[in-house]
């Protein structure tokens, strides 16, 4: 029995769960001036808490959408602001939390839910999994010689941070989805991203790449010196590009700036041909990569359904731990998906299906590991076709 209620947060009590949030993470209250900032990314009815005397732990999410193998886009609630009080931990707030919280996602029509997690062992048992990994690399400036053959890309033009503030939400909505995992950044999302410019230790600036038919990528970046004689180093905070001349040009451009001696990019996609640009392709080198989101299936037969596939058909049959609606089975095919009563060639956890729905790991590899069951191992080698992706799954936004 648990001696705590759950219940969704009036707009007056969401600094109250932000301040409880960033105490759960070891950061100290918003100030006003903070505030100001983050109280716009709070979207109404969507923050949770849990209360026993007073607030003891909080969720909330905003509504976006994911795309999908095949380009489709479909809703996600991108789910963030998790946290306990820590003399509350371990007595089920969290797993309460979390019910309310895909309960009321799968009210209200949403397919899917997404999240970044602090750590590994939290978010499974709950049905989420890894759908998506990146990787970090740095550049060092000396030996990064770009090759003669490179494309000379596009003019760039240098937005500081105000522009940026006001462009770059139609910018980033214009480009395309050129890999499934990317998802739209809603005016809910926003306000986080100028928190983190606004409170950087050097200037954010934003160098726009201008391509034939106008704008067609961008790169989001600061240079951190610690002293003036130091080395300094230009970390990229955010690249996306449209157009191989968008990815060359903006390179090019970051390679350019003076002062830097080495360049810094994290959670990027796994198969980012950066190297490719340089006479030596040792002038990069990897800083190590690791899980980017993670996601949940609320609608198992909606998120199936949504999806392009090819190869021959699996019957898999699905456990929910969490929502029991969805476990069922299913056949999956590439003329859609549709629940079924047939014999199942695969069994596994709603957690198992996010990790190879985007493609991130293939079904075989989850079985050898023991997460997928197959009762016909043969369906493993047609499985592993079905949920391929061509271009490896992205996200490339963080909350
Ligand atoms: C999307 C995001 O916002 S990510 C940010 C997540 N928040 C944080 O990391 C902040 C610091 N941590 C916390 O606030 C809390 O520890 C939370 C939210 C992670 C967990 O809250 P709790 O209320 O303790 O979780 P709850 O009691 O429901 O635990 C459920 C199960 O998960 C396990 N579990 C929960 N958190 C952890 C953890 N960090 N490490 C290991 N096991 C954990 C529990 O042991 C329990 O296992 P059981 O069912 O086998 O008994």
């Amino acid at each position: 029995m648990s001696d705590y209620t759950v219940r969704t947060l009036r707009p007056d009590e969401h600094r109250a769960a932000v301040d409880l949030f960033r105490s759960t993470l070891h950061v100290a209250a918003t100030t006003d001036e903070t505030w100001k900032i983050v109280e716009r990314a709070q979207q109404p009815g969507r923050t949770l808490g849990a209360f026993d005397t007073e607030l003891i732990g909080t969720a909330r999410s905003f509504d976006a959408e994911i795309t999908l193998p095949g380009g489709a886009r479909a809703g996600a609630a991108g789910v963030t602001g998790v946290g306990v009080r820590p003399d509350r931990t371990r007595r089920g707030v969290l797993t309460e939390l979390m019910r309310a919280q895909l309960t009321d996602i799968a009210s209200r029509g949403l397919p899917f839910a997404v999240l970044r997690a602090s750590e590994g062992v939290i978010y499974n048992r709950f049905g989420y999994g890894v759908t998506t990994r990146s990787r970090g690399y740095e550049i060092d400036r000396r030996r990064a010689v770009l090759r003669p053959d490179v494309p000379a890309g596009g003019q760039v033009e240098l937005w500081p941070l105000d522009t940026a503030l006001e462009r770059l939400p139609g910018l980033y909505a214009a480009l395309p989805h050129t890999r499934p995992g990317m998802m739209t950044r809603p005016p809910y999302w926003w306000p986080g991203w100028e928190r983190h410019a606004r409170e950087a230790t050097s200037p954010v600036l934003t160098a726009v790449h201008h391509g034939e038919d106008g704008p067609d990528g961008y790169v989001v970046y600061r240079v951190e010196r610690k002293h003036w004689n130091d080395p300094a180093v230009l970390e990229v905070i955010s690249l996306h590009t449209g157009t191989d001349e968008a990815f060359n040009g903006l390179w090019r451009y970051l390679l350019g700036v003076d002062l830097v001696d080495t360049l810094r990019a994290g959670e990027r996609p796994v198969d980012e041909p950066v190297e490719l640009l340089f006479t030596d392709i040792r002038a990069v080198t990897d800083t190590g990569g690791g899980d980017e989101l993670w996601l949940r299936l609320v609608d198992v037969p909606a998120a199936l359904a949504a999806r392009a596939y090819e190869g021959e058909p699996v019957v898999l049959d699905v456990v929910d731990p969490v929502l029991d609606a969805n476990s069922r089975r299913y056949h999956v095919s590439p003329d859609g998906a549709r629940r079924t009563e047939a014999a199942a060639d695969l069994r596994l956890g709603v957690d198992a299906l996010a990790m190879i729905y985007l493609g991130a790991w293939r079904p075989s590899q989850l079985a050898a590991a023991g997460r997928i069951q197959p009762a016909n191992p043969a369906a493993l080698e047609r499985a592993d076709r079905l949920f391929a992706t061509p271009v490896p799954a992205w996200c490339g936004t963080h909350f």
